[in-house]
């Protein structure tokens, strides 16, 4: 039996991985944890049995509480709660499917209490890479990725050492705006931008993907996943989102993972640390595909992608500036207080303004998170 604790298990990967979790006799969820989506967790407590459930909000948390009074399961909530949930005593595996830097303390204590982690959080890798690599060597877990892109090339790597990669090809959609100019841009609706061509997810991402922030997140992921340089990262536009990611060896040889767009495969892949069970539904049928087309990223208009490879060369704790001030914007943006192209000039600023720390800690990272949301808010 594989023991499970879900941070984020409300949201869309958190049900996915239930969906997953439903499916498998040899699958147990012991935990799970939520902003404050006490309705959602009630059912999922009623269904799934958990140990603990744990909820951001500290009201929430007292009202989950009385509400499942009749079952086993303990409600806490707060920090305390995603830190206990993190490290567990029952649990084998912890799902990080939460969103936002948030994510880092309870990624931390997951890798302290020697939990494997199926990293679908990508803030915390982008963030506090330097951190969460070294720690879950000297703990002896693994980081087994959920992201799809990743998961392609986990799948594609077929155990081979990173020695032999010669580069990374991270696909792209190019999102709801591909092929449109800058001057297009300037009044996208909120609901417009939530429209991602393929895929089906969370609102935060699905805006990061519009922006090609989120492919700037998975570039800087993947360098701390497989211990690559900038350089041999390149991120390709393939609209149809049919092939999730390549790898290219050192003799030239490219292995590409195909697939629908479906995060059950790569849960369920990292969920069994890397081995493959059968999954229902979705398949590809290549007579119905038609083609399978290829794109530069246009870094003109979509300066999400450029930015975070200036962050990401800039080091230190310029990822987290570019990432908080991504989350702020996003949040901003949503909330209809800002526009489209106003996300990127809020990195941009927030960027120019930093002065690079080296290897920041994780209470570095958190304040200078902080410093960045105050300075936003003063400014817009
Ligand atoms: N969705 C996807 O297909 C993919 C997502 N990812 C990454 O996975 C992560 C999750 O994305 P996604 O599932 O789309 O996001 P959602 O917005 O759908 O879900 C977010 C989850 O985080 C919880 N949460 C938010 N704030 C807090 C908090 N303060 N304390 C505790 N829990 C909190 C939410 O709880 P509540 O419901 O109560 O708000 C919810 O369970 C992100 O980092 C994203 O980039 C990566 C690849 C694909
Ligand atoms: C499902 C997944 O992993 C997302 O990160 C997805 O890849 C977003 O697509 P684009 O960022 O390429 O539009
Ligand atoms: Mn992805």
């Amino acid at each position: 039996m594989i023991k499970i604790a879900i941070l984020g298990s409300t949201g869309s990967i958190g049900t996915q991985t239930l969906d997953v979790v439903e499916r498998n006799e040899d699958l147990q969820v012991v935990g799970i944890a939520a902003g404050s989506n006490i309705v959602r967790l009630e059912e999922q407590i009623r269904r799934f049995h958990p140990r603990l459930a744990a909820v951001g909000d500290e009201k929430k948390a007292a009202e989950l509480k009385s509400r499942v009074a009749d079952t086993d399961c303990r409600v806490v909530g707060g920090m305390e709660g995603l830190l206990m949930l993190a490290a567990m005593p029952e649990s084998d595996i912890l799902v990080t499917a939460i969103v936002g830097m948030i994510g880092i303390r309870p990624t931390v204590e997951g890798i302290r209490a020697g939990k494997d982690i199926a990293l679908a959080n990508k803030e915390t890798l982008v963030t506090a890479g330097h951190i969460i690599m070294p720690l879950a060597k000297e703990y002896g877990v693994r980081i087994l990725p959920v992201d799809s892109e990743h998961s392609a090339i986990f799948q594609a790597l077929c155990g081979e050492e990173p020695s032999r990669i010669h580069k990374l090809l991270i696909t792209a959609s190019g999102g709801p705006f591909r092929g449109k100019k800058r001057e297009e841009l300037t009044n996208i609706k909120v609901e417009d931008a939530l429209k991602h061509p393929n895929w089906a997810m969370g609102q935060k991402i699905t805006i990061d993907s519009a922006t090609l922030v989120n492919k700037g997140l998975e570039v800087m992921e993947a360098k701390w996943l497989f211990h690559m340089d900038l350089e041999q990262i390149q991120v390709v536009v393939q609209p149809q989102s049919v092939i999730h990611s390549m790898v290219e060896f050192v003799d030239g040889g490219i292995i590409a993972q195909l697939g629908t767009p479906d995060m059950r495969l790569p849960i369920q892949y990292a969920l069994y640390g890397g081995r493959r069970r059968f999954l229902p539904g979705g398949r590809l049928d290549f007579a119905k595909l038609g083609s399978i087309t290829f794109e530069e990223p246009d870094m003109e208009t979509f300066k999400g992608l450029p930015l975070a490879m200036e962050a990401s060369r800039r080091g230190g704790s310029m990822p987290t500036v570019f990432n908080a001030a991504n989350e702020k914007a996003v949040g901003m943006f949503l909330n209809r207080k800002i526009g489209f192209l106003d996300i990127y000039a809020i990195i941009e600023d927030a960027m120019k303004r930093h002065k690079v720390i080296e290897n920041p800690d994780v209470d570095e990272i958190t304040g200078i998170e902080q410093e960045t949301y105050r300075w936003i808010e003063g400014r817009w």
